[in-house]
């Protein structure tokens, strides 16, 4: 059994007066898969933001192995076509070192490196407003990965995707995964995709929880607002 490079630990947490987990516990393994899935509004942002430390759990321990370092990966958003900055600049947006746009060598080699693994190269002087939602979302997925992360986070990143760009993504994903042994975490409503792509899975339901390798997933027993693979914020 891999190490794992979190463990979840008797978590429970709520809002005032809404509880939303009692005594989670779960880990991921080094290198491994996983989806989180649960209907809207069960607590998936809520863990990825305790996950981040932005919240404090009311019991229970969150912990990372000493050398976890963090990407996180949005689902993109309304971009204006009109938005002129090239991929290339907006992969680097978030990290520039001072003296923008003069970059050091390390920064220029760490963006080709970003660029060259999310395909991304020779569409670098593309205007992020001009580029196809799959594209916007790889460029994300290159902010993130600006930084050699060991753990992503990919938070409903394939809900604005239609059916052949998810796809393409969580190939992409999984690629990165195998090759450069990166742990992930899928925050998703696509039961198929999380299936498809990632080793187990964490369900939440108001309650209760369940985490399961994806290959004991059996959608038909699923909730039923999970069936439709249907996600939120349909393609832009
Ligand atoms: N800061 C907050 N204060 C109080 N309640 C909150 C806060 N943030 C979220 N909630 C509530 O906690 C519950 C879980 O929210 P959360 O955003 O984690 O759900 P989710 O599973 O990510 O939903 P979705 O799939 O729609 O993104 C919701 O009822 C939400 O309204």
């Amino acid at each position: 059994m891999t190490a794992p490079l979190l463990t979840v630990d008797h978590l429970s947490f709520g809002f005032r007066d809404r509880p939303l987990y009692e005594d989670l516990s779960f880990t991921l393994p080094r290198g491994s898969m996983t989806s989180l899935i649960g209907a809207n509004g069960v607590g998936k942002t809520t863990l990825v933001r305790l996950l981040m430390g932005e919240l404090q759990p009311n019991a229970g321990t969150i912990t990372f192995t000493a050398d976890m370092k963090l990407g996180y990966v949005p689902q993109f958003r309304n971009i204006d076509s009109e938005f002129p900055l090239t991929i290339a600049s907006f992969v680097q947006l978030n990290q520039l070192g001072h003296g923008f746009p003069w970059h050091t060598k390390r920064e220029k080699v760490a963006l080709h490196q970003a660029l060259a693994q999310t395909h991304l190269l020779e569409r670098r002087n593309l205007a992020m407003g001009r580029a196809s939602g799959g594209e916007k979302q790889k460029a994300y997925l290159a902010q993130a990965l600006l930084t050699q992360p060991n753990f992503l986070i990919l938070d409903e990143a394939t809900a604005s995707l239609d059916v052949n760009t998810k796809e393409e993504l969580m190939g992409l994903v999984k690629e990165l995964n195998e090759t450069l042994g990166l742990t992930v975490l899928f925050v998703t409503h696509d039961l198929g995709l999380a299936k498809a792509y990632t080793d187990q899975y964490l369900l939440l339901t108001p309650g209760h929880y369940e985490m399961r390798a994806t290959d004991q997933m059996d959608i038909a027993t699923m909730p039923d607002e999970l069936k439709s693979g249907e996600e939120e914020e349909a393609a832009h």
